[in-house]
């Protein structure tokens, strides 16, 4: 309970028992302590909180003394347990360190009670005057109810703020979530033109020759780079380069069916994967591609572009049955285009195809 909340109920209470005590002409030294408790006491408590290394310990603390204090020792005992002020006392103590520590803070609220009324009985005989005057009685009835409407309202407040809390955490988990998504998705997406990069084919490769190996049919794997790509970027600069690069992974998801994948290898190279499909027919579209591709003028500004392609086959499980030898195979085929003139297609273990394409080189008129 807060430091404004505590005072104004204590100070009740310290009313209530004040009606009690001018009912049977306390003495002075009874209305000292009244006043030390319930109108002193709270403020040396909420500074003692404040300044405490621990402020929750230090809180229990002072309701443990609390109990002590006004519940049966000095008061409902010394009073000879008035019922409905020692009714208030126990409920506004145990409620409070059942609240900070279950059944064991109700546990503990009755020992400082007990404790109280055995420090009472040690110093005079215990009595039982359970009666308090209409006042005390209405008082104490209307502290009591101010006590629990405001730790309700207290509990309610804290609820409040941890069920927001938790909405705050679960969309902080959710955006946390979408980023490590993205973060995962980027991670096997080449930046430039958004294809797959070598990342993700190490994870599809050995899956789709799984893939075919159990169904009984082949996977072509064709590996493509670009002709005399160096002289596009020395030529006209590396913005062009680019502009080919993204015209050609176009033009490869163009060309790719929905069950094929496109990579971007590296530097110039891509790498499609037809899974389910014959050496022959892979040959075919990939000399289909690269003819296409041979003929598609690219505009760049006041340049035309061109490029031809150099690409090399190789099929699993023929020409390899791990994912090493079949990508090794596939590199040797585009080797052999390149040493063999460019613009062209080569299956891994066979003769060159010249593609149908312009006259080499590959980039270039204004
Ligand atoms: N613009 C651009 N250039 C790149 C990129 N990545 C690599 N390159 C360039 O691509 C060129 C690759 O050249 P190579 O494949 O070695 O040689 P080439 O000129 O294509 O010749 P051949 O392959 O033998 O026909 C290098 O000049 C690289 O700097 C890129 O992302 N953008």
């Amino acid at each position: 309970m807060n430091w404004k909340n505590r005072s104004i109920c204590f100070a009740l209470l310290g009313l209530t028992v004040g009606f009690h005590l001018h009912a049977r002409h306390a003495s002075d030294l009874a209305w000292a302590l009244l006043v030390l408790q319930f109108f002193i006491g709270p403020q040396l408590q909420y500074v003692h909180g404040c300044l405490a290394a621990n402020p929750r310990r230090a809180e229990v603390r002072n309701m443990l003394l609390d109990g002590f204090g006004f519940g049966f020792g000095a008061w409902a005992a010394g009073l000879g347990f008035p019922l409905w002020i020692s009714f208030a006392m126990f409920i506004a103590t145990s409620v409070n360190l059942i609240a900070f520590a279950s059944w064991k803070g109700w546990a503990s609220a009755l020992v400082a009670m007990g404790l109280g009324v055995i420090a009472v009985a040690c110093v005079q005989p215990l009595s039982f005057q359970p009666d308090t005057g209409m006042w005390a009685t209405g008082l104490c009835m209307f502290t009591l109810m101010l006590f629990l409407t405001v730790f309700a309202q207290d509990a309610f407040l804290r609820a409040s703020k941890l069920y927001q809390q938790r909405a705050q955490t679960r969309q902080q988990l959710t955006e946390i979530q979408a980023l490590k998504d993205l973060l995962a998705e980027q991670a096997t997406r080449d930046p430039l033109t958004g294809l797959f990069n070598r990342r993700m084919l190490d994870q599809k490769l050995p899956q789709l020759m799984q893939q075919c190996a159990t169904r009984g049919t082949s996977l072509a794997v064709m590996l493509l780079d670009m002709d005399r790509f160096k002289e596009v970027n020395d030529t006209y600069g590396h913005a062009a380069g680019d502009h080919l690069l993204l015209a050609l992974s176009h033009h490869l998801m163009q060309y790719n069916r929905s069950q094929d994948m496109v990579f971007r290898y590296g530097g110039d190279e891509f790498l499609v994967l037809f899974p389910d499909t014959a050496l022959e027919v892979a040959q075919d579209r990939a000399q289909q591609l690269c003819e296409a591709f041979a003929h598609l003028p690219r505009r760049l500004e006041q340049q035309t572009l061109h490029g031809t392609l150099s690409c090399g086959l190789a099929s699993f499980p023929a020409h390899g049955q791990d994912v090493q030898t079949l990508l090794q195979h596939t590199d040797e085929a585009l080797y052999q285009a390149k040493a063999t003139g460019r613009n062209k297609v080569v299956v891994y273990g066979a003769q060159a195809i010249h593609t149908d394409s312009i006259v080499e080189p590959s980039a270039a008129q204004a």
